[in-house]
């Protein structure tokens, strides 16, 4: 057993220290710090239901244990977010700017440090947790250039009188994550709903606790009024403490149909809005006049990413019956030589999954497959490295998979994790008609040559998010969300800012009142 971490031992207050200290390598993190967040200092929560402990994917390692919040320590972090609020909220467009900007710049300053402990949490390669920081700092540059370009209409009306439009913050919202994009998440939440004048608190997957804490040091230290961004640790529980407290305005959530189908009738219930971004089962069609590298990069782009462990993953890949083979064959030859191992290493390209449970089901899927007659063209068993430390982690090959049909388990069920269904088809109008049979709407790709098919099958497609000739690039610029049971809503692009505002409208006399009394 590792030494633990006393709790009651732990300085209530120990902001700014830097997090991955120790040594950036696996195996070697353990959590000291407090991991709740309130009034600009990390804390104990003052209730709770139980410990849990947090792994690192890498190693299979435990790290430390942490607290879930319970009710009392929940409403203590609503209450500190209205007092934030009162301030923050009279703040104008641009002195919020001036914060998400120096937030910004501090997050760039400390990416190295953020990859690290992100890719010690999630188990995802260093490589990518890079990039999910550069997205992240850039989604909180592109909502300070928002912020100050918030304002309303004026609109004239008989007699000299008028009327304006104000866009005004919703108050206290609640921001609950998934495990994937721990980081990411919480920035794509965060900077839109801070830039519109509102306060937040933030509930991380309890598989990620970790790095969203350094996300609200990062927020105090650039000027936020304490309070402005608390986090809550915690599961289900906590989850229902937050969506159902009388003070929060609404809840942004990303995770999981059934979740996301229980925080919309916890919000019904005090008609709070909400924003569902939920899982999927998403269509990637290439024609047989694509480019075939650019397909073939394209599919391992829409289906390796964080383990393959991406809501909206292109994981029915189907391909026209011309190219089957030729792009199945360069797919295979692809995917056997992605470099799987420890996640910290600079040249790795695929690291752990994220829980022990979570590879035994995506194994299970694999199982399944074959047994439906799918076949195993590569990959798809447990990858044990070469590194004795490493050998307890959840690592497993990549797996594609070949004859597959429309009602296999794995083509129809949200797997969220390395494996790719390739599916035949032979016309536009049958692609299309199967591509759309699924309850799941988050996004869809296309590739081809032919300019007018391109944009006929994207627009034919029921899904949020579409790309043509490439797949998973997320500028930050784009709206991202579902269509259909993936969910509503957007997050980045202009889109999100109407998600966390309101509109008031002001209506002015300028003559006398004619009472029709
Ligand atoms: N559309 C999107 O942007 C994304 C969707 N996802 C989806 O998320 C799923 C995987 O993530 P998980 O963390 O396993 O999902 P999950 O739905 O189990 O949990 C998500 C979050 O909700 C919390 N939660 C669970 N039950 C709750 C309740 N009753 N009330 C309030 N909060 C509750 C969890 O603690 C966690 O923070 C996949 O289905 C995936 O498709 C994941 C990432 C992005
Ligand atoms: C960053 N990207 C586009 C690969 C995935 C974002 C959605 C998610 O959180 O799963």
């Amino acid at each position: 057993m590792l030494p633990q971490p006393s709790l009651s031992l732990l300085p209530r207050f120990c902001a700014f220290l830097p997090f991955a200290t120790m040594s950036s390598k696996t195996s070697t993190f353990l959590l000291q710090q407090p991991l709740n967040y309130r009034a600009g200092a990390r804390i104990q929560p003052v209730d709770g239901s139980h410990s849990e402990e947090v792994y690192e994917p890498a190693t299979g390692r435990v790290m430390g244990k942490f607290l879930f919040s319970g009710e009392k320590e929940v409403d203590l972090a609503v209450q500190s977010a209205k007092a934030a609020f009162k301030i923050w909220s009279q703040k104008s467009g641009m002195e919020r700017s001036r914060v998400l900007l120096e937030a910004a710049r501090i997050i760039r300053e400390r990416r190295e440090e953020i990859a690290t402990m992100e890719t010690i949490n999630n188990g995802k390669s260093i490589f990518e947790a890079r990039v999910d920081i550069d997205i992240s700092w850039q989604c909180l540059e592109y909502y300070a250039g928002l912020a100050g370009a918030i304002a309303g209409q004026h609109i004239q009306l008989p007699g000299g009188s008028f009327a304006y439009t104000r866009r005004e913050a919703l108050g206290v919202c609640v921001g609950i994550g998934a495990w994937n994009y721990p980081f990411q998440i919480a920035c794509w939440k965060s900077a839109p709903a801070l830039a519109c004048g509102n306060a937040m608190i933030y509930k991380p997957s309890p598989l990620t606790p970790i790095s969203v804490v350094m996300l609200a040091e990062i927020f105090t230290q650039a000027g936020v009024p304490n309070g402005l961004f608390n986090v809550v640790q915690g599961g289900a529980a906590t989850g229902q403490f937050l969506c159902q407290h009388r003070d929060v305005a609404k809840v942004s959530f990303t995770g999981s149909v059934p979740t996301g189908i229980k925080i919309m009738e916890m919000s019904a219930k005090g008609i709070k809005p909400v924003t569902l971004e939920l899982g999927g089962k998403s269509p990637l069609i290439i024609f047989s006049d694509s480019i075939l590298e650019n397909a073939v990069n394209g599919a391992l782009m829409a289906n390796f990413l964080t383990q393959g462990e991406v809501c909206c993953n292109g994981t029915r890949v189907f391909v026209q019956r011309e190219i089957l083979e030729a792009f199945t064959e360069e797919v295979v030859k692809h995917t056997q030589k992605i470099k799987i191992g420890d996640p910290l290493l600079e040249d790795t390209r695929m690291g752990a999954l994220i829980s022990h449970p979570h590879l035994e089901r995506v194994l299970g899927f694999i199982t399944q497959a074959k047994e439906q007659g799918a076949k195993v063209l590569c990959g798809g068993e447990p990858y044990v490295p070469d590194d004795p430390k490493l050998k307890n982690g959840y690592y497993m090959r990549p797996c594609v998979l070949g004859d597959c049909r429309d009602d296999m388990t794995c083509v129809k069920e949200e797997i969220f994790g390395p494996v790719m269904s390739i599916l035949p088809f032979d016309t536009e109008e049958e692609v299309l008609e199967r591509a759309n049979n699924t309850t799941f709407g988050l996004a869809g790709g296309v590739f081809t040559r032919d300019i007018q098919r391109a944009h006929r099958v994207v627009a034919a497609l029921q899904a949020g998010m579409c790309f043509i000739n490439n797949y998973n690039i997320s500028p930050v610029e784009l709206p991202f969300g579902g269509y259909k049971m993936s969910g509503f809503g957007r997050e980045n692009g202009q889109a999100a800012m109407e998600y966390y505002s309101q509109l008031k409208t002001v209506c002015v006399e300028m003559g006398d009142v004619e009472s029709v009394f």
